[in-house]
């Protein structure tokens, strides 16, 4: 009998020796970040850690000052990189929705697919209404904006960004910009998609869904990565005296 050869996945994101300055400010010291393939990474942190930067320079919305980027192979900081159809791999979601008021939930998301993908307006909308049944809002793809609460909102954008089938997901603070009972509701449509294999990279205070959700916990202080192992580690038995601090002032509050 042969052994079966075992199937060797790269990750989906190689990070490695990222630093960030903002004029004089060095923002990130040095940080490296791996994820694998299906992997739910949440990254915590005092405010000005780094967190969101790190985030936007994984897609290249901030420029690393030094380190060197792969996502699904694809060379993030190569001057010879197409760096729209880069980010095409490379879903992202905001605190603030970012939905065109004038248009409605499934036009929004069809746009995205016609404008980075080229569809064609039936192929788009088609794509885009199955997208808005992952997030359980196909009863409101004729709704505007302001006809949907913040938590439907954002889980337009995330159907948007999901309808482009990326291989990543990115989420910063994706849930601080609503009111605390629509939080839920987003929450859950982000399980679903870690469920559904989706590999996540996730910034937010939400410590309730790192502890449930999250394959590993990472905790940022000045520009650094302090500590990182899975959420039981992190969250039960932190190593550093810095992180204990932080979260126990989250557990606090
Ligand atoms: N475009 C920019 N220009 C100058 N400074 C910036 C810029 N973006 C971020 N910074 C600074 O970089 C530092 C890190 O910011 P970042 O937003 O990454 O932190 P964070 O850990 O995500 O914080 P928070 O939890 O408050 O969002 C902060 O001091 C911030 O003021």
């Amino acid at each position: 009998m042969t052994a079966a050869t075992p199937i060797v996945q790269a990750p989906i994101v190689q990070a490695r020796g990222i630093h960030k300055h903002f004029g004089a400010l060095h923002v990130l010291k040095g940080v490296d970040l791996v994820v694998a393939e299906r992997e739910l990474v949440f990254v915590i942190g005092p405010s000005g850690s780094g967190k969101s930067t790190l985030l936007r320079c994984l897609n290249r919305l901030e420029d690393p000052s030094g380190g060197s980027i792969t996502v699904d192979g694809i060379d993030m900081l190569d001057r010879g990189t197409d760096i729209n159809k880069a980010r095409q791999r490379i879903g992202m979601v905001f605190q603030s929705f970012n939905l065109y008021p004038h248009m409605t939930a499934l036009g929004n998301v069809a746009l995205a697919l016609r404008k980075v993908l080229g569809l064609d307006r039936p192929a788009a909308e088609a794509r885009a209404r199955a997208a808005l049944e992952r997030v359980h809002l196909a009863d409101r793809a004729g709704h505007y904006p302001g006809q949907l609460s913040g938590g439907q909102q954002q889980r337009v954008a995330i159907a948007r960004a999901i309808a482009l089938e990326p291989r990543v997901m990115l989420f910063d603070e994706p849930t601080s910009a609503l009111d605390p009972e629509l939080v839920g509701g987003v929450l859950a449509a982000m399980r679903e998609l870690r469920e559904s294999g989706m590999t996540m990279v996730v910034v937010s205070h939400e410590m309730g869904f790192a502890k449930a959700a999250a394959d590993r916990v990472i905790f940022m202080d000045d520009g650094r990565i302090l500590e990182q192992g899975p959420p039981a580690a992190i969250f039960g038995n932190p190593q550093h005296e810095r992180t204990r601090a932080f979260i126990g002032q989250i557990e606090r509050h």
